[in-house]
């Protein structure tokens, strides 16, 4: 992504200056300039678009930190404007709070605790009659409040507000392995409203909440705040919910960009569902991307291939060829997670001998992995730059080591994708009730992601034994 001197072509043009109310969709492939677009629109609109409120004139919205902190910094070096970018958390939390309705601490890990003390408070009424929830890899009882967290999140995100409503849902995205029974729901009806009281009582709310609250209290919402033009990148990753809070606060314009093929958190909506109009040209597609080597999209689209849900829905998006070409993808296998290590310093400083000035993205599982290549790149005197806080430095070149979910929306000259043995990717254990075929096209999605973030040079590190996945990329694509 990059807001540089680029010329733009004829369709992303369209989607810049696309008139200055009601929705716009702009769909597209990775690479394709999405990201491109939806900046030099917010400026589009920054001169050109109505102001209805005395509110923010324009706001981009992303789903995490880390895209908005590294759309900020591209704004910041090229151009003059300012466009406010922040998340969409960040957003809503600051509403609720500038209009007075609720300034709550947001919790995220200790959900599970206080999911699990709702339960044991439910249980000392009565005998609890819940479903079986075990999964491999998880005791008992842990896979069951897994079950029950999973659970509330879809109870807050399809709006449940009684039971009647939930003894008469469909569950629809809820999988088929967990069946509930009404007794079931009626416990878990009194365990999700138990978790509320327990959470107001502590003058807290959960992710779900914060739309929730901007939804249920929206004429509460000021309209000197309410903001005039909204952008959101990346928007297949945010929930309805969100999208429809969203919706009802924008004054003039929406301008939604998204690609299902990197949706990588379950979502089930449609954009209907949620109050957007994308008619005709409303919807908008770009079909060629700008970012990766022919090599790395023919690899990229083998792997997609796998997804058979996705290639059959209609808002597919075929990967067309790029006329860039490059080298072929790398897959290195280490027979040990130690060895992974070795590996990586060894393969980072090839790269560094031959492209001094470009930058390296190392793509792992999880935080801790991250830490173990942080500690080894500097036994070995390399620096790294770890995108994990608000200020990570995405512009200056260098060893950036980012998670696969953080690596979303970005891009890198050279990408090491880590950690591909089985167990981790795809993750050992799914969410109890998932949907097993869901889940792998999830955990699928998520390594295509990474590997599209990549410009130049992809590697890929597979660990003993490798990913399945691996199996599923087309042999004579890679070296
Ligand atoms: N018209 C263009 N000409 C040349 N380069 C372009 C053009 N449009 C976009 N690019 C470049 O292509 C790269 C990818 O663009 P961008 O990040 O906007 O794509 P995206 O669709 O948001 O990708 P993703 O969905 O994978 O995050 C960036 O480096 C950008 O500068």
């Amino acid at each position: 992504m990059a807001i540089k001197m680029i010329k733009l072509t004829e369709e992303q043009k369209d989607c810049v200056k696309f008139r200055t109310d009601g929705e716009l969709l702009i769909r597209g492939i990775p690479g394709s300039g999405k990201t491109t677009v939806v900046l030099e629109r917010a400026i589009y609109l920054s001169i050109n678009g109505e102001q209805v409120t005395p509110g923010p004139k324009v706001l981009l919205l992303t789903f995490n930190k880390a895209l908005s902190t590294y759309i900020k910094q591209m704004v910041r070096a090229s151009r003059d404007e300012v466009v406010e970018a922040m998340t969409f958390h960040q957003w809503g939390t600051q509403l609720l709070r500038d209009s007075g309705i609720t300034n709550y601490r947001t919790i995220s890990d200790e959900k599970e605790g206080f999911v699990k003390f709702a339960k044991n408070i439910i249980r000392k009424y009565g005998d609890l009659i819940l479903p079986s929830a075990k999964v491999h890899g998880m005791s008992e009882d842990r896979s069951l409040i897994r079950f029950l967290m999973e659970e509330i999140s879809w109870i807050k995100n399809n709006e449940i507000k009684a039971l009647p409503q939930y003894l008469d849902a469909q569950r629809i995205g809820r999988g088929t392995q967990i069946q509930l029974t009404k007794a079931h729901r009626e416990t878990i009806f009194d365990i999700y409203e138990k978790y509320q009281s327990i959470l107001k009582g502590k003058r807290c709310m959960d992710f779900d909440d914060v739309a929730l609250q901007l939804i249920d209290n929206s004429e509460r919402i000021l309209s000197n705040i309410r903001p005039n033009h909204v952008l959101i990148d990346e928007a297949q990753d945010l929930t309805a919910t969100q999208l429809k809070a969203i919706k009802s606060l924008t004054m003039k314009s929406l301008t939604v960009a998204a690609d299902k093929g990197q949706q990588i958190y379950r979502r089930g909506f449609s954009w209907k569902s949620v109050g957007i109009d994308i008619r005709g040209a409303r919807s908008k597609y770009l079909g060629k991307t700008f970012r990766s080597t022919k090599q790395i999209i023919q690899l990229a689209r083998s792997l997609q291939h796998h997804d058979k849900q996705l290639i059959n829905d209609n808002e597919f998006l075929p990967l067309a060829d790029p006329d860039t070409e490059g080298p072929l993808p790398e897959l290195l296998i280490s027979g040990k997670t130690n060895e992974e290590l070795k590996t990586m310093v060894r393969k980072v400083r090839q790269i560094q001998a031959a492209f001094p000035k470009d930058n390296i993205a190392i793509i792992a599982n999880s935080h801790d992995r991250l830490e173990e290549f942080e500690e080894s790149l500097t036994e070995h005197g390399i620096g790294s730059i770890y995108i994990k806080s608000d200020e990570a430095d995405f512009l200056i070149p260098g060893v950036k080591l980012v998670t696969f979910h953080s690596s979303k929306g970005l891009e890198f000259d050279h990408v090491i994708v880590t950690g591909l043995q089985e167990g981790k990717l795809p993750y050992r254990t799914m969410a109890p009730g998932d949907d097993y075929e869901a889940f792998i096209a999830t955990e699928r999605k998520k390594l295509y992601v990474a590997m599209t973030r990549a410009k130049l040079t992809l590697t890929l590190s597979a660990v003993a034994p490798i990913s399945p996945f691996i199996h599923e990329l087309d042999i004579n694509l890679y070296r």
